[in-house]
């Protein structure tokens, strides 16, 4: 499991610095692989496609995404379909990535690996 899950948010300011490439790629390397960097209208995002067997195990992981997200005050998008869950992550008030969203993403696998 990721170093990083076992971190905490840092309270992110609106002046905040966006990662550069640099970071995003080191950062990247304590991740798993199905995460991918998308960029939408400008915005670096960090996004994977989880898998479940039904809807019920996918609204499942959703919500306890969900949890985590409002333990940290950090927010991903959540698509919830029947057998899948994109959850995507980003820092919103500075319009790209932070550590935090990796922290998120490190979260968000270790509670994969819980369901
Ligand atoms: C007021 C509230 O704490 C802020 O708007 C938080 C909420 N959750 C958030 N989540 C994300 N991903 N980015 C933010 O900038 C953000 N800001």
């Amino acid at each position: 499991m990721s170093e990083l899950a076992a971190n905490h948010c840092e309270a992110c300011r609106a002046d905040a610095p966006t990662l550069d490439d640099n970071e995003i790629a080191s950062l990247q390397k304590e991740l798993r692989d199905d995460w991918q960097v998308v960029t939408r209208n400008g915005v670096r995002q960090l996004e994977r496609v989880f898998r479940f067997d039904d809807f019920a195990s996918a609204l499942a992981f959703t919500n306890a995404v969900g949890e985590i997200a409002e333990s940290e005050g950090h927010h991903p998008a959540l698509l919830t379909e029947w057998g899948r869950v994109t959850v995507t992550w980003w820092s919103h008030k500075i319009r790209g990535l932070h550590r935090n969203d990796f922290i998120m993403a490190a979260r968000t696998d270790k509670v994969a690996a819980e369901q």
